[in-house]
């Protein structure tokens, strides 16, 4: 009789039987299909506050609902975070489970704000674009175009367009001439204003008049945060599996051993909301409009701090609520070696000090 369980025995029979392989290929994706991810997730207000504890997102009127009153809303809202981070951790057993980086994402916008607790999310993808690698032949690049939406209503809540990595099912023959080239050979002097201006407070105003002190001059309204969150157990792997994003990266040390990082890595979306938490913990933020042109540059591990930079690009009167300001800022997250780990534009409706 076989015994299953000896060792040698054991090591042979993994090694002949077949896997039941989860998540899909490069090849498996191709322009305008479209997806309908079968898992909801219930928006609570525990996976709400998780997420935001861990991010450091401490905004009151997510929290408390006389603040929230002040703020508009019926009740503390869903944090967009949250809900985009969701809205994508649902899609990853479709899109990106096999093992694939997230690069980047743009065009995140909420036209259903605001949301609340107990709102059933239903989420589909279309398959925007697929193309070659030339620097990884083992792998493509998928871009999707995902809307989250509210399953009773069918209203969209949340929709991006994102791009990962996908690995191929067969790498792709190449003679060698899409090698990886050199990135900036660190000869060049850095291109950089002669002075940084950072405002004096958090409202709308100080914005403004940091930009103006800073146009017509060598100058770029740039700061530093000085809040930094090590990355654990937590951040890493239980956030994205909170949000029923499956991907291997964040949970499975074992197959990550042997990827380019080493190690399970953080959810792009921690790393991202992490950075933006310590933004937001230096501003008066009333309203969250929208992301764009977001890069994940490198990968982020247990151990690794995520600190944050910001620059003020524009500031422009107009709002949803006279009370507010709209400020486009570029914001950089970066790790204790001052490498940026992500970057991204990010458009928010900022109070005003008079009201
Ligand atoms: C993934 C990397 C290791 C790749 O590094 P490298 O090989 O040095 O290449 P590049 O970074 O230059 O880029 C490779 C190709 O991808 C294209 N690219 C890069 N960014 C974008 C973008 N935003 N949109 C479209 N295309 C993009 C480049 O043009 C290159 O193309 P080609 O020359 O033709 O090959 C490295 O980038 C890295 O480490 N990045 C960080 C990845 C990361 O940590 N992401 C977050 C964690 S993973 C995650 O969150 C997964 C998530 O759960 C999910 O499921 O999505």
């Amino acid at each position: 009789m076989t015994e299953w369980t000896d060792p040698d025995t054991f090591a042979r029979a993994l090694e002949d039987v077949e896997t039941k392989e989860k998540g899909n290929c490069f090849e498996d994706f191709e322009e305008g299909d479209l997806v309908e991810h079968d898992p909801g997730l219930t928006l609570t207000e525990w996976g709400n506050e998780q997420w935001m504890s861990q991010t450091l997102n401490h905004d009151p009127a997510y929290w408390r609902t006389d603040a929230a009153d002040a703020r508009g809303f019926d009740e503390p809202p869903i944090h967009p975070d949250y809900l985009t981070a969701a809205t994508l951790g649902i899609t990853v057993e479709d899109l990106s489970e096999k093992g694939g980086y997230f690069l980047g994402r743009t065009d995140v916008r909420f036209p259903g704000a605001p949301v609340y607790a107990g709102t059933e999310l239903h989420v589909e993808s279309e398959v925007v674009n697929t193309a070659t690698s030339s620097s990884r032949p083992e792998y493509g690049i998928v871009s999707w175009r995902t809307r989250g939406m509210d399953a009773e209503t069918g209203d969209v809540l949340c929709s991006y367009e994102r791009t990962n990595m996908i690995p191929r099912r067969e790498p792709l023959a190449t003679d060698g001439s899409g090698a990886a080239t050199a990135d900036g050979d660190g000869d060049d002097e850095p291109d950089l204003p002669e002075e940084f201006v950072a405002p004096a407070g958090g409202y709308y105003e100080d914005f403004v008049v940091a930009l103006e002190e800073a146009a017509d001059r060598d100058a770029a309204v740039a700061y530093r945060h000085e809040r930094g969150r090590t990355q654990d157990d937590v951040t890493v792997a239980s956030l994205p599996l909170a949000t029923l994003n499956t991907a291997k990266q964040h949970h499975n040390v074992d197959v990550m051993a042997d990827s380019p990082s080493g190690n399970i890595v953080t959810y792009g979306d921690v790393t991202r909301s992490t950075a933006l938490g310590h933004a937001r913990s230096d501003e008066r933020t009333w309203r969250e409009v929208g992301f764009d042109d977001e890069s994940f540059h490198t990968f982020v591990a247990v151990g690794d701090t995520v600190y944050a930079f910001t620059r003020v690009l524009e500031a422009d009167d107009d709002a949803s609520s006279d009370g507010a300001g709209t400020v486009t800022f570029e914001h950089i997250a970066f790790n204790q070696h001052d490498e940026p780990v992500y970057s991204g534009t990010r458009t928010a409706e900022i109070r005003k000090r008079s009201n």
